[in-house]
């Protein structure tokens, strides 16, 4: 079942706010929409979220879905359709049915926040679109794990016994004992490509058949093969070696057609296939020559390249082969908790929870989550406040993070954390809207390099992380003062009392809270300062939150920082710089 997890923390709303912003922003491209999207999400005066489902889900999962949401059940769409319904839809729920292109998340206008496919595969949409559009996909990885399994064993025994072709032919008024002689499993050897979830299962179940079974999988881990009494194999060797093959593998660039003529002709003469996967995944050219020539005695698919098949499929009409219509998935116990598991999963997603079964997004487990939460709003402050500092703020190509991380917490995950920073380095300098989706891609497509370093600090302190530092290389500043020699912008914050503070600009320390707004002057450091801007805001009606100094000696050069809830006027700015004192000021939104 899939776990979600909470965020929301009423006794900091300003951390829930700012993280579930990461997380539920309707994942838009641009600025405008967004504000006009944000207006209908939950919690807004007069609407509710919309899902569109576009393939039947069992009714527990509509309900599901109801509680929170207006749910639009419309089935059997034409591209078309799907692209003139989509922009008015913040979910939108699938099975294997619904090809969800790159025109789907373009077509949305940017209000598309999750896509949620019922079930595994995820091969019918575009991953990589989505990612751009900022838009969560999340699946259903392990509701029809056993469903998948026990179909490709039943069309293992069909197949083995010509179960379907004597049945028809039993329909068709005949008794045809000779014709329908059938092979043994038992001791009979099954290769498995693709020793994932199904795999494992559809491998326990032929261990039980009397089967001898190995295995393929690059990524799968020996040992727990070993321990269902299965032997992981080369490619080569898996499909040399096979009476039968069976398929479970997800179709990638890289499995496409994976069983191909070469595949078939280093296999033993009179193999039998068994494809629950993905029709792409085998050329099937190539498996109707090898039927035709007697290399593969027989295939039972429940999977095909093009779905439906056509109608004169030669595969589909091939006495050799028995086949069903992508039924792996369709008993009625997995559709009812697919229908549960994906969901709950949108309506997390929705709701601005990280989904457990995201499939482009960093998956985050709850504890973690939780402590690393005043630190996701310090990381965006301080992604903002550092290229607020640069001058012309467009030249920004390098950033880099070092985390000051307890020797005992140094395994910390920081993909959150590097996500923040980059929505508040990106977001103040394009019309682009960021979240945890597409952070990385809208670096990339900006041309910023963002590398991340840790610094292990001995001691176990209660926080998972010391302190967060913002590198920007190569640029100048509007406030020199933060910038090296070198050209390098520094900022470093901290977490006190689980609110953000900036500690130090450039080499001078400060403290100063991270809410509301910022001035920072640097000023030859002298009685009276505090004073006289203090009263150059005052008279402009300007609250001032604090004021904190940081001198490198008394007399010589300070950093002030200077807290406001309103922004001064332009001049009253002007008055603070104009303070023969003050050497170089900057006014930063937080
Ligand atoms: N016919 C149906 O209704 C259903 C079909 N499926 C299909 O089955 C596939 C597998 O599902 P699960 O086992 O749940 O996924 P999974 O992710 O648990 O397992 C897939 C396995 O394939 C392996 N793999 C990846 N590339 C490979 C390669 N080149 N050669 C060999 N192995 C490779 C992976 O390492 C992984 O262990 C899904 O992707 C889906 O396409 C799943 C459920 C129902
Ligand atoms: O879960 C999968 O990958 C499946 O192939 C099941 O597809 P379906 O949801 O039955 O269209």
């Amino acid at each position: 079942m899939a776990a979600t997890f909470a965020l929301a923390d009423p006794l900091h709303l300003h951390r829930s706010s700012s993280l579930s912003r990461l997380l539920a922003t309707p994942l838009l491209r641009h600025r405008r929409p967004r504000l006009v999207a944000m207006a209908a999400e939950p919690g807004g005066a007069d609407s509710k979220p919309r899902v569109l489902v576009a393939e039947k889900l069992d009714q527990g999962g509509l309900d599901l879905l109801k509680g929170f949401a207006d749910v639009d059940c419309a089935y059997n769409l034409s591209p078309e359709e799907l692209r003139a319904k989509i922009g008015l839809c913040d979910a939108l729920i699938v099975r294997s049915g619904t090809k969800v292109g790159r025109d789907v998340f373009e077509a949305s206008g940017g209000r598309l926040r999750v896509v949620g496919r019922a079930g595994v595969g995820i091969d019918n949409v575009d991953l990589a679109a989505a990612t751009e559009h900022g838009c969560l996909v999340v699946n259903a990885p392990t509701a029809n794990t056993v469903a998948a399994a026990e179909h490709g064993i039943a069309l293992l025994t069909a197949m083995a016994r010509n179960i379907a072709r004597s049945d028809a032919s039993m329909k068709s008024g005949n008794w045809e004992r000779s014709k329908y002689v059938g092979v043994s499993l038992v001791g009979k050897t099954l290769a498995i490509l693709g020793f994932g979830k199904v795999g494992s299962e559809v491998a326990r179940r032929a261990k039980g058949l009397g089967m001898h079974v190995i295995a393929h999988d690059p990524y799968a881990a020996a040992d727990r093969a070993h321990a269902i009494g299965v032997d992981l194999v080369t490619f080569d060797e898996a499909i040399a070696r096979a009476d039968f093959i069976s398929l479970h593998m997800p179709l990638t660039p890289s499995t496409s057609k994976i069983l191909d003529d070469e595949a078939f002709a280093k296999m033993k003469n009179g193999v039998r296939i068994i494809n629950v996967a993905r029709g792409g995944v085998m050329d099937e050219e190539a498996l109707l020559k090898a039927l035709d020539s007697g290399v593969v005695a027989q295939a039972a698919l429940d999977v095909f390249t093009k779905e439906p098949p056509s109608a004169d499929d030669k595969l589909v009409l091939h006495e050799k082969v028995t086949t069903t219509p992508h039924l792996g998935a369709s008993t009625v116990e997995a559709q009812e908790e697919v229908a549960i598991e994906i969901a709950e999963a949108v309506v997390g997603a929705l709701k601005g929870e990280l989904a457990s079964t995201s499939v482009n997004a960093p998956m985050v487990p709850a504890e973690v989550l939780s402590e690393l939460t005043p630190f996701v709003v310090l990381a965006e402050k301080l992604g903002r406040l550092a290229v607020q500092l640069v001058a012309g703020g467009s030249g920004v190509k390098s950033v880099k993070v070092t985390y000051a991380i307890p020797r005992t917490r140094g395994g910390v995950d920081t993909r959150l954390l590097r996500a923040m920073i980059t929505k508040g380095l990106i977001e103040s300098i394009s019309d682009v809207v960021v979240n945890i989706v597409n952070a990385d891609f809208a670096a990339k497509q900006r041309g910023v390099r963002i590398t991340e370093e840790r610094v292990l600090l001995d001691g176990s302190p209660e926080d998972p992380i010391d302190s967060i530092m913002v590198h920007i290389a190569g640029v100048e500043s509007k406030f020199p003062t933060a910038a090296s020699g070198t050209g390098e912008i520094t900022v470093e914050g901290r977490v006190k009392d689980g609110i953000p503070h900036l500690t130090k600009v450039g080499s001078f320390q400060v403290d100063a809270s991270m809410e509301g707004s910022l001035i920072l002057c640097r000023q030859v450091d002298q009685p009276r300062m505090i004073g006289t801007v203090g009263t150059i805001l005052g008279e402009q009606n300007v609250n001032v939150s604090f004021m904190s100094v940081g001198r490198i000696a008394p007399r010589k050069h300070a950093v002030m920082a200077i807290g406001v809830d309103e922004e001064p006027t332009k001049q009253a700015l002007q008055k603070i710089g104009d303070i023969p004192a003050i050497e170089e000021f900057v006014f930063l939104k937080l």
